[in-house]
Parts: C-alpha cells; sequence; structure tokens
C-alpha cells in the first residue's frame, strides 16, 4: 500500500538528508506509529506520502502508483485517497460541524443526498453526531479534533495520515481521539502517526518505526515508544506528553521485531488508472456501512543514538540496542501473534493485506467536475507550499467564498522546485490555485481552547 524504495530527501540548502535511504513497506490495513525526535524526519515522510515533496532519490508508491509519475495534473485526485489530520485542526472557523465536515465532499462534487446521508454517518463515529451545528470555537480541542478527523475520513481515504493529531490535547482527550483512529483503522483505512505521545504509543502496541536522523533504526510490531525516542523526546522539554493519561498503561512483555512479508511488484504505470471513479458512491458507501459497522462493533534525535542502517523491507529490522523491549524480541512473526488488548473501546481489528490498489487517475462520473478540476490545476512547482489538507480534488463549489492565503508552512521551502503543493485553501477547492486572497480568517485555525 506504501512503500518506500530506497527513498532519500535532503532540502535544498542542507547537506544532511532529512530521511536517509529508507526501505519500508506498509500494508493495507495496518495502524504505524511513526515516533522519533523533533527533526528526525517524521513530518518529511509524511509529506513524500501526500506527494507534497519529492524524493531526492529513490522510488515510493502508494496504493500502486508510483508517485513520481504522477503528474501534477493528477496529483488532486491522487490525494483524494487520503486523509490527513494535523496537530493545529486546520478547521474553518466560519462554518459549523456540520459545514466543515460537508465541504470535502462539496468540494469533490458529491450531491447534496449523499452528503445528507454520508456527514451524520461520519459524526456519529466521531462522537459528536449532536454538535453538529456548532461553530469550531464552541468545541473543546478534543470536538475540534473529532471534526478534522471526521472531515479527513468523510470520504473513505485508504489512507488516514495523522501528524501528531493528539500534541495539542491532554492525555484523557488524547485517549478518545486514539479511539476514534483504532475505529477508523478498524473499518480498513490504513493509519501512519507520527506522534511524540509515549503513553499512546505503549498503550496501543501496534507497529512503531523510529526515525533517528533520517534513519530507521527500529522497526517492530506490537511495539512501544522506546527509550531512544523517549529520551529525546525529554531532552526536547516536552516532558508534558509523558504523563500518562488516564486508563493508559505501559504495556506489559516484548515487542516483536517487524516481519515484512514478501515485496510485491507495483503495477506499470498507467495500469488502470483512466476508468474508474476515484471513489464511487458504491464504494463510498460500502466503506460507510463498514466504519458505522466498526463503529457499533465498538460501542529524536537522540544524543545517545547511533543510528543504524535502515533495513530493508525483506529482512526483520534490527532490534535498537536502546529498546529495552527490542533486546529480547521474540521471534514470531507478527502477523500471526494474538492482537494487544483493546482499547477503552474495543474495535475489531483487520488483518493488514497485500494487496496493491491502483488509484484512477481522473473521475469519469462528473464531466463538468473534470472542468473545474483542470481550472483548479496549476504547476505545483515553485508555489508557496501551504500545509496539507484532507482529500484534495480541488472543485469549487458555487456558494463557496473565496479564501484566504494561507499560512506559509515554513518546513517546506516554497523556493524548491521539488516542492509540491497546494495551499490549503486550493486543496479543498475554495480558490482557485493562484488566484489572490481575500481578508477573510476562514483558512486555517488552530485550537480556540
Ligand atoms: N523545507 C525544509 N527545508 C530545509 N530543511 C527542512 C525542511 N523541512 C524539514 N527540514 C529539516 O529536515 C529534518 C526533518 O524534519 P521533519 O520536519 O521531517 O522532522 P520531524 O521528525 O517531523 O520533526 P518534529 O517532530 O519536530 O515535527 C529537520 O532537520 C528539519 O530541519
Amino acid at each position: 500500500m506504501i512503500r518506500f524504495d530506497h527513498v532519500t530527501k535532503t532540502y535544498r540548502g542542507t547537506k544532511r538528508p532529512a530521511l536517509n535511504s529508507i526501505d519500508l513497506e506498509i500494508l493495507r490495513g495496518e495502524f504505524v506509529f511513526l515516533v522519533g525526535a523533533s527533526g528526525s524526519g517524521k513530518s518529511s515522510f509524511l509529506r513524500l506520502i501526500l506527494k507534497e515533496d519529492r524524493p531526492t532519490s529513490g522510488n515510493i508508491h502508494v496504493l500502486g502508483q508510483d508517485l513520481n509519475a504522477i503528474s501534477n495534473r493528477k496529483v488532486p485526485y491522487f490525494r483524494r485517497n487520503l486523509g490527513v489530520v494535523f496537530q493545529d485542526f486546520r478547521l474553518l472557523p466560519g462554518k459549523n460541524v456540520f459545514d466543515n465536515v460537508a465541504f470535502t465532499l462539496q468540494v469533490i462534487g458529491k450531491s447534496r443526498g449523499f452528503i445528507q446521508e454520508a456527514v451524520p454517518d461520519v459524526l456519529q463515529m466521531v462522537g459528536l453526531a449532536e454538535k453538529a451545528n456548532r461553530l469550531p470555537h464552541e468545541l473543546s480541542g478534543g470536538e475540534q479534533q473529532r471534526v478534522a478527523i471526521a472531515r479527513a475520513v468523510v470520504n473513505k481515504p485508504a489512507i488516514l495520515l495523522a501528524d501528531e493529531p493528539t500534541g495539542n490535547l491532554d492525555p484523557s482527550t488524547s485517549a478518545g481521539i486514539m479511539t476514534v483512529l483504532e475505529r477508523i483503522n478498524a473499518g480498513g483505512t490504513t493509519v501512519v502517526m507520527a506522534t511524540h505521545d509515549n503513553a499512546i504509543v505503549d498503550h496501543m502496541k501496534r507497529r512503531v518505526i523510529e526515525l533517528v536522523t533520517g534513519q530507521i533504526v527500529r522497526d517492530e510490531d506490537q511495539g512501544g515508544y522506546g527509550m531512544t525516542a523517549e529520551i529525546a523526546l525529554q531532552d526536547s522539554g516536552l516532558t508534558a506528553e509523558i504523563a500518562l493519561g488516564d486508563g493508559l498503561v505501559r504495556p506489559v512483555g516484548p515487542a516483536q521485531p517487524h516481519v515484512a512479508p514478501p515485496r510485491y511488484t507495483p503495477p506499470m504505470p498507467g495500469t488502470n488508472t483512466t476508468s474508474t471513479p476515484v471513489v464511487t458512491e458504491a464504494a463510498a458507501a460500502q466503506a460507510a456501512a463498514a466504519a458505522q459497522a466498526a463503529a457499533q462493533a465498538a460501542a529524536a534525535q537522540a544524543p545517545a543514538a547511533q543510528p543504524v542502517p535502515a533495513h530493508s523491507p525483506a529482512t526483520p529490522a534490527p532490534a535498537h540496542a536502546h529498546t529495552p523491549a527490542a533486546a529480547q524480541p521474540a521471534p514470531v512473526p507478527s502477523r500471526t501473534a494474538p492482537p494487544a488488548p483493546p482499547a477503552a473501546t474495543p474495535a475489531p481489528r483487520p488483518e493488514p493485506v497485500r494487496e496493491p490498489v491502483t488509484v484512477p487517475a481522473a473521475r469519469s462520473e462528473q464531466p463538468d467536475a473534470r472542468e473545474q478540476y483542470q481550472a483548479y490545476t496549476r504547476p505545483v512547482t515553485g508555489q508557496t507550499a501551504p500545509v496539507a489538507a484532507p482529500v484534495a480534488a480541488p472543485q469549487a463549489h458555487p456558494s463557496t467564498p473565496p479564501m484566504p492565503q494561507t499560512q506559509s508552512n515554513p518546513r517546506v521551502d516554497p523556493a524548491d522546485p521539488a516542492t509540491e503543493s497546494l495551499t490549503l485553501a486550493e486543496k479543498l477547492g475554495l480558490r482557485a490555485p493562484g488566484a489572490p486572497a481575500d481578508a477573510a480568517k476562514d483558512q486555517n485555525v488552530g485550537p480556540t481552547t
């Protein structure tokens, strides 16, 4: 589903790669934590998956597509298959909960009827059915993050990328967010989450990939946060997140090194990429049913670290010397290991599957949408690179006012021709690429609590 082959990313003007020869594979249905000190490369990793940026060398396949082969014009369509959640929520402050979530569907041209069904469903799933009319500032931080998650998954993305989604939340609120993410994962969505939250990682016992200065030093199934990352976290002063939350307990028992299944050969470029709609109503309904069923069922950079070479997915990951849990890895392939005890609200945990999914290149069901899409598509080279947004096929909604320019993401070099991104407004279809911004503050909003 996500595969990195010898991927290196070196930003312009820097000598040391942010990611250094990364080889890994993430299967469909997996829940993966990315851990590591600040600056270790977690966000760079997520940006590459989203095709917000290009690797300096190496190849990345996502959903069966070679990202190097996706043209700029098709990037928004590719991104429809990805949902993204950020630490700072990024809701639209002037829209209520329902409209924030509906917006994603509106911009990709979903019918009013579909929206009227899908939005309540997803709000139910995240536990906000009763607060659909609230504005973001009338919600707690945890509720705002639930809205952001609902917005990210309402289009049933195959992959959910979460960049420190609990970073602004207290431990018990974070635990609730993780329960929601578990449900989404139980519905079949692959989740990749970058985090500094050791308690969550330790509690959930999912696959853990640890980065140190851009290299993978650990890849464990049912892993814990690890001492290396924790030491780096403590050194960074982010001690608040170290506190254990209510109901969060440290794991018992050894972690298991991630055992990668055999590699698959991705489909040839151009294979089945033009005929199928990106997200069919049937597929969306099917996914919605799955999510609903799941919901029902649920009712460092480390100072002392010596990075080891990133392992090949074809071989077991090296156990990290600073990770007690990894010191005695159980030689049991994790895929057959019994699942860890469920979180507060149990959700069925699906087996990851190796099934390349081919992303169609363009929608066929809405010719008008294609015209609008083309109007909203611009070359990505050299544009101010903002933040990633959930689902991304820009298509203007008639009643949607123009949006102001988004804040530039300082981490993305706008002058770098390798940088590929649309502003948040552009991704959400609020504004044509390159169109002037207005003064409304309807762009990004951080926590309001
Ligand atoms: N646009 C950029 N230009 C130059 N260097 C960059 C850019 N973006 C990231 N970097 C550098 O790349 C390295 C990895 O950064 P990245 O943001 O991926 O780390 P991170 O693990 O996500 O950090 P954090 O936990 O603080 O979010 C850092 O050294 C960072 O300074």
